[in-house]
């Protein structure tokens, strides 16, 4: 299964982009979608999700045109959008047969898939309390559910984990994990330890575009032997700042230890390397372009 996006441009207004000639190809298994607010990410998201139009740009999945042709994709779809509103006064149960009867499906095997779900979003306890009495993060864990209810070949989750706590952060890990060998799974975040504990490739965006894309140690190779570490006075700190990109900063009692990445050739003296980690390679990227 492959999506093919070629020349992705969506123009909202005369002053706004969304995305500009973007291209990419996605294949089956977990892609991460990582860039700052404001990167396109949604906007891709929705184009792919069939809920927003290009301007310009074809997108085809399998060979099949799915702007012009979007029942393709919406048949085989699960898309848990970013400001996703749930019913208050339904109970989980009963929003998963409501969402389930707007997507067509039923039949004898749709108790048994609710209660699936349920349990993996680990609602079970709660399924039969009005979802207007759930947390934030509980009301997130709906909406992968019912992403999920129609047995989607194709994922789209817009931010998945904001509001979730570390355990079922990775409970959503697993649930998804356990699909990506027979789906495409595209994800957004702009908190890199997500994508870097869930996501096979990672496609880093910035202002509408795609700045690179790839397996994830493929991307941390990119910054590979140009990471250091060193423990500086405050002098120091302001020449070392003017010279190379800051990563992270910590005070160690009068001194401050400084991570950062070199530009040129020559670290700072005293810098010792240290191993590259996908949020490095994530800073590189998009603040070299900002
Ligand atoms: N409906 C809209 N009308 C006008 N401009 C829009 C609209 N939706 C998005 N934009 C603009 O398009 C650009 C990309 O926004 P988008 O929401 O796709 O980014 P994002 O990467 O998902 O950001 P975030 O992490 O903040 O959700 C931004 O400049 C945004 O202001």
């Amino acid at each position: 299964m492959s999506l093919v996006i070629t020349g992705l441009t969506k123009q909202y207004n005369k002053h706004k982009t969304g995305l500009s000639n973007y291209s990419i190809t996605i294949e089956k298994g977990i892609l991460g979608l990582l860039g700052p607010n404001g990167a396109g990410k949604s906007t891709l998201m929705k184009i792919i999700a069939t809920i927003s139009k290009p301007t310009a740009g074809t997108l085809f999945l399998d060979g099949e045109d799915i702007v012009n042709s979007p029942d393709k994709i919406r048949k085989i779809l699960g898309y848990l959008p970013q400001d996703f509103g749930v019913y208050p006064n339904l109970n989980a149960y009963e929003f998963l047969e409501y969402i389930a009867a707007l997507k067509g499906v039923g039949g004898d095997g749709l108790r048994k898939r609710i209660d699936m779900l349920l349990d993996g979003v680990n609602l079970t306890a709660d399924a039969k309390r009005p979802i207007g009495t759930y947390s934030g993060g509980m009301k997130q864990r709906i909406g992968i559910a019912q992403a999920l209810l129609n047995d989607p070949k194709v994922l789209i989750f817009d931010e998945p984990t904001v509001g979730l706590d570390p355990e079922e952060r990775v409970r959503f890990r697993q649930l998804i994990s356990d699909l990506a060998n027979d789906c495409i799974i595209i994800l957004s975040s702009h908190i890199v330890s997500d994508i870097e504990a869930i996501a096979d490739e990672v496609a880093i965006m910035q202002n509408g575009a795609l700045l690179e894309k790839g397996m994830q140690p493929d991307i941390v190779k990119l910054v590979e032997g140009k990471v250091f570490e060193a423990v500086l006075n405050s002098d120091d700190l302001v020449v070392l700042k003017a010279k190379h990109l800051v990563i992270d900063t910590s005070r160690q009692k009068e001194l401050t230890k400084v991570r950062y990445i070199i530009k040129g050739n020559t670290p700072e003296p005293a810098s010792l390397p240290v191993n590259a980690t996908l949020e490095d390679a994530y800073l590189y990227l998009t603040q070299n372009k900002a």
